[in-house]
């Protein structure tokens, strides 16, 4: 009672203290006004996947610096997430805001214990980025052939022949692969995706050896039933502890999809602080799910992180600032009005 009571006078604060010291106090008080009883069928602990330095900054039009990228990445292994995805080693004539992945890939300090994946299309981007001292790559296919043509210039066969590829030489450099499939809830060029579709791509990325596959609902179109709907298909092929889900919030359903995620024994989320994101090759698509509003829902339903909501949202605040924009994530807006 008295840490709501502490969120409810949160104003207070106001008059006392700077932007900094704001954020600080305002999540901390949040931090302990959440808590609650964990339902026997939600996992204990969930693996955030934080996506912001790649999904969240590939879209922004105005090249940011490097060195902002670099502080972001180690702001956000300062406060406790255990993955990063850094950049991405893809054309910089497709995506020219990620091409300086190689300084930022040098320029971070990597935290024992944390993981600094990055995306790589094809072996040319699978040379570079292990040549830039990546130790974690992903690959991203789609569950819909019009996207895969745009995104990667490719069939879905096709991206799948160029995935061997990079499995192999992945293998024989012992680094581990992450999966994606995007549109697996809809697609901006297709529409509906059938969820046998997903399942199809989700099975051959893991069958190639894969240890997760991410779940991409893309754009943000999907709703709770649908999620359910593919997650079942999905789960027919790959196992569950294998999955990951990573939502877009175009239509505000990112965080109703995450908890039928949850529910169905999923504990890998991917989300992106401030809720920044989007893919440049898929019109309509708005940011990810915000690592602060998943962080204060976990938190929130006794679900373990390891994530100080303090330092994130500090975080969020950085980046924020840097692009001259207004957070996107709802638990920094109710604590901090950034
Ligand atoms: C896949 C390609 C490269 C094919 O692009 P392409 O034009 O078909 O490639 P190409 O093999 O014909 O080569 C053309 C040129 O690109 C170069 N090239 C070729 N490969 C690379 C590379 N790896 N790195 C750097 N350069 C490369 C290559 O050397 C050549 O250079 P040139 O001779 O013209 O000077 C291109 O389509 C591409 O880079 N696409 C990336 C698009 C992208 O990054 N999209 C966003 C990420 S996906 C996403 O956001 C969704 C996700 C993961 O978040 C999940 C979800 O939300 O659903």
């Amino acid at each position: 009672m008295a840490a709501v009571m502490r969120l409810v006078n949160r104003s207070t604060l106001k008059p006392k203290m700077g932007h900094q010291c704001l954020a600080f106090s305002c999540s901390a008080a949040v931090a302990k006004a959440v808590g609650g009883s964990a339902s026997k069928n939600l996992p204990e602990r969930v693996k955030i996947v934080e996506v912001g330095p790649r999904d969240g900054l590939q879209n922004e039009k105005t090249i940011v610096p490097a060195e902002t990228k670099i502080h972001l990445i180690d702001m956000l292994s300062d406060s406790g997430l255990p993955v990063i995805e850094a950049t991405s080693f893809v054309s910089p004539k497709w995506v020219p805001q990620m091409a300086d992945q190689v300084e930022v890939m040098k320029g971070i300090s990597r935290k024992p214990g944390v993981s600094y994946p990055v995306l790589t299309p094809n072996l040319k981007g699978f040379q570079a980025a292990v040549k830039a001292g990546a130790t974690e790559v992903a690959i991203f296919g789609a569950a819909s052939e019009l996207f895969s043509k745009k995104n990667i210039n490719c069939s879905v066969d096709e991206s799948l022949q160029r995935f061997e590829e990079v499995m192999k030489a992945a293998k024989e450099a012992n680094v581990p692969v992450r999966g994606y499939v995007s549109c697996v809830l809809g697609c901006p060029y297709e529409g509906k995706v059938a969820p046998g579709k997903v399942a199809h791509v989700a099975k051959r990325l893991y069958s190639m050896g894969c240890y997760e596959i991410s779940l991409g609902d893309t754009i943000g179109v999907g709703t709770p039933g649908g999620m359910t709907e593919m997650l079942e298909a999905v789960s027919r092929e790959v196992p569950v502890s294998a999955l990951a889900v990573h939502c877009h919030d175009t239509y505000g359903q990112a965080l109703a999809n995450i908890l039928i995620a949850l529910q169905m024994g999923i504990s890998v989320v991917d989300s992106s602080v401030a809720g920044l994101g989007g893919c440049p090759y898929a019109q309509g698509a708005s940011g990810n799910v915000a690592t602060e509003d998943v962080v204060y829902m976990m938190h929130g339903l006794g679900i373990h992180t390891g994530v100080d909501l303090s330092k994130l949202m500090d975080a969020g605040a950085f980046i924020c600032r840097s692009l001259n924009r207004k957070t996107n994530s709802k638990v920094a807006q109710a604590t901090c009005k950034l």
